[in-house]
């Protein structure tokens, strides 16, 4: 008994002395000094500790650590209100606010059952306040170390580090600015940020037709094994078509929003030759979306007579030709990138040229309608925030009858902060439509609205189908919007 505590006093003092030795090396010596020290301590100690340390550096020789940097990725969303202290500052450039670990506050996460301490050591002893007012970062000059059961130490490198790569990928993903790409000079890209806030839940559209796109759009995403196994480009094109006003350009940015895609915007009247837009496809990036606008009145679909014409004339040969886009984009463009949306619009589909509506040129042909009571729902949800109102029905009863865009029925419900008052306005709006007979429903001009209808590949569904088979159409519903 006496030789027992005999050696539990000296173990308590040789863990006492190591703790208070490691306090000094930490406070006092210098950086540089301090990693040798601390290495030394972990060969010296190690042994006798069940736990294990790794130390994450921000830069490895001259190389900066990518794994560091993904550490203080990951981290910043793990920062929990329980935690004593962190750091909480605001980026001014996104406007948003960010969070990080601050000088030797423990992180306790969890992986596969298996817990991790995570300590961010600062080389600055005292965190000081810059010119600007704004504390300097600890993190710039330190390390982090993350500590676990020794036994684990397999399962921290093959899947926890990884797991951390891989995190900290898709958050700086979710938080990158989105990009709008336009060809304004004629050779290269220009671009701004994208800003516009449609969402899937603002836009206004028939509720089963919202479902089959966002079922489709998630399809296409997960899929990147399933095009390598068919052996097909990861890209997929949708066809937008109504009247102006029906949210086509919103839809597009609702789009990008939703997969955190770029949008480049291509003006094809701006390029003239096939090369330049071959050269302006080409710089395309990874997980973005083509989106040309008005398709029918970018070139001059009607003259295909001219087209043909222009392949066997020389001078010609290299004008800008829509057999040269379509060819192009399912051929050598398919192959230059991947994770590809095409979009076309029009608000005129019988305008277009049929090689642009052939089986597997647009996967999906969608029609952006005029605005029913479901959409007007959405709208007045997004202006007023309100889900009833007594005018409801004879609005509702009014959209029924009268053809008015959601661009119309949204301009009148901005018109005032009353949703009184800008109810009226939309009454008295849809009631003198209904007194001049014009844009009256089911007046025989066009009865599309009648109905949505989406243009679905059957290959995509996995059904075994024939060449000629390669589309179907599928009505949705019934008219909404
Ligand atoms: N379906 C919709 N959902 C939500 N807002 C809409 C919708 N349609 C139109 N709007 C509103 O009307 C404005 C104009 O719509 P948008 O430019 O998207 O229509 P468009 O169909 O692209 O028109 P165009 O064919 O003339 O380019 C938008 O800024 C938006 O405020």
């Amino acid at each position: 008994m006496e030789s027992i505590k005999k050696y539990l006093g000296i173990a308590a003092s040789i863990a006492a002395s190591a703790m208070l030795a490691r306090t000094i090396v930490n406070e006092y010596l210098p950086n540089e000094l301090r990693i040798i020290v601390h290495s030394a301590f972990n060969k010296l100690f190690g042994r006798f500790s069940t736990n294990q340390t790794i130390v994450i550096q921000k830069t490895e020789g001259l190389t900066s650590n990518k794994l560091y940097e993904a550490s203080s990725t990951y981290l910043c969303n793990r920062i929990s209100p329980n935690m004593r202290r962190f750091r909480v500052s605001k980026n001014e450039n996104k406007n948003s606010i960010t969070f990080s670990l601050v000088d030797r506050e423990e992180l306790i996460d969890a992986f596969q059952g298996v817990e991790y301490k995570w300590q961010l050591i600062s080389k600055q002893k005292n965190e000081r306040m810059n010119r600007d007012g704004d504390f300097s970062l600890a993190s710039e000059d330190g390390w982090y170390e993350l500590t676990f059961h020794k036994k684990y130490k397999d399962v921290t490198l093959d899947s926890y580090l990884p797991h951390i790569l891989e995190k900290a990928k898709e958050i700086k993903a979710a938080n990158r600015r989105l990009k709008l790409y336009m060809n304004e000079h004629e050779y290269c890209w220009s671009q701004i940020d994208l800003q516009h806030p449609a969402t899937f839940e603002t836009l206004a559209m028939e509720a089963d037709l919202k479902k089959t796109i966002l079922e489709d759009l998630t399809r296409f995403i997960e899929r990147k094994e399933y095009y390598k196994k068919i052996g097909k480009a990861w890209k997929r094109g949708y066809l937008l078509f109504g009247p102006p006003g029906t949210g086509k350009s919103t839809f597009v940015s609702a789009m990008a929003n939703y997969l955190r895609f770029d949008i480049y915007d291509l003006n094809l009247k701006e390029v003239r030759k096939n090369s330049v837009l071959k050269r302006l496809l080409v710089g395309m990036k990874n997980k973005s979306m083509l989106v040309i606008e008005d398709i029918d009145c970018s070139i001059d679909f009607k003259n295909r007579e001219k087209d043909k014409k222009n392949q066997s004339n020389q001078s010609h040969h290299d004008e800008i030709s829509l057999s040269g886009l379509l060819n192009f984009i399912d051929g050598l463009w398919s192959t230059s990138g991947e994770e590809r949306i095409i979009v076309f619009t029009t608000n005129y589909k019988e305008k277009l040229d049929p090689a642009l509506l052939r089986p597997g040129r647009m996967d999906m042909h969608i029609y952006m309608g005029y605005c029913g009571p479901n959409s007007f729902r959405v709208l007045v949800s997004n202006y007023h925030a309100i889900d009833e109102h007594p005018m409801f029905e004879e609005i509702e009863g009014l959209l029924k009858e009268v053809e008015a865009t959601p661009a119309e029925v949204a301009e009148q419900l901005l018109r005032s902060d009353n949703v009184d008052v800008a109810l009226e306005g939309l009454m008295q709006l849809l009631q003198e439509k209904r007194n001049d007979g014009q844009g009256n429903k089911g007046n025989g001009k066009d009865d599309k609205d009648e109905k949505l209808v989406v243009v679905k590949k059957k290959e995509e569904e996995g059904l075994e189908s024939s060449a000629e088979d390669h589309e179907t159409e599928v009505v949705i519903g019934a008219v909404n919007c």
